[in-house]
């Protein structure tokens, strides 16, 4: 059978959206990483696949694969993408959307500017929802990097991040220390990377070695993650302007149990069809 599909990016972080909506079909985890292939494939950082919900107060269910095949949680970019796709692909009517993801529901909502604001839900902040392995909850940790010791934070958006704090991100060791903490026993399992610079109270900018990916030009829960854990240590204020290498997102966090709320773009590229 023929795919229909489009391919959208949220701040250069791209993905593949796919409609299970009204076309039925099995993905299998081998064809997502062909797919993923920038040189071979259609080339992607997540898959992004709409379902009908399966509880009657949602409107769909927002499954994600990471380019390497394996099934996350949460992705904060693809959220964006996820809302326009299925406004434009007249899949609903509604402005606010309420989407289920294996990492918790979100509300998603279309402003007239274009672009999308998402109630990412409360931030996870006890090291056995994250999961890190930790005997108490802390704003910073110290771990064993190779005998070396890094600080980091450990925040869950429905999927795990770990935040790092740097003087620059021009000369943060996001190719050498991201690989390293992506498979520390220390997150069972695995977690994403962000190194994170404080430029003043509601300015940062960021860097992120997502999980099973590799550094991409934005990540959405990665940005939610590392204001949290800025705001957390009083370095930064709500509402923060997040910089990464594809642009910038803002952020709002009122403190403890409250959704962080992310608004940003969210592109179509092109629209295509692939074999099954
Ligand atoms: N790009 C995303 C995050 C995608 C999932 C992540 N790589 C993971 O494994 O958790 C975003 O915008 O949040």
């Amino acid at each position: 059978m023929l795919l229909r599909f489009w391919k959208m990016h949220g701040l250069g972080n791209d993905f593949m959206v796919i409609d299970l909506v009204t076309q039925r079909a099995r993905i299998p985890s081998q064809k997502i990483s062909q797919w993923a292939n920038r040189n071979t494939g259609i080339g992607f950082d997540q898959l992004l696949l709409v379902e009908p919900p399966s509880h009657p107060d949602m409107d769909f269910r927002y499954r994600i694969f990471n380019a390497d095949g394996s099934e996350v949680e949460n992705c904060g970019n693809g959220a964006r993408c996820f809302a326009r796709f299925v406004v434009d692909n007249h899949l609903t009517t509604k402005r606010d959307i309420r989407v289920e993801t294996a990492g918790g529901p979100m509300t998603l909502h279309l402003a007239d500017d274009q672009r999308v604001r998402v109630d990412m839900g409360p931030p996870r902040l006890t090291p056995d929802e994250i999961p890190f392995v930790a005997e108490v909850e802390a704003t910073q940790y110290e771990v064993d990097v190779d005998g070396e010791r890094v600080s980091l934070s450990a925040v869950s958006m429905g999927n795990p991040h770990a935040v790092v704090l740097v003087d620059s991100v021009d000369h943060a060791p996001v190719a050498t220390l991201g690989p390293k903490l992506e498979a520390h026993e220390r997150f069972p399992n695995r977690v994403n990377v962000g190194f994170l610079e404080v430029v003043s109270t509601h300015k940062a900018r960021l860097r992120v070695f997502e999980r099973g990916v590799g550094e991409t030009r934005a990540c959405g829960t990665g940005a939610c993650a590392a204001a949290v854990a800025g705001i957390q240590q009083g370095l930064l204020e709500s509402p923060v302007d997040i910089t990464l290498p594809g642009g910038t997102l803002t952020l709002e966090w009122d403190g403890h149990q409250q959704s962080v709320i992310m608004t940003g773009p969210a592109e179509r590229v092109f629209e295509g069809r692939i074999p099954l």
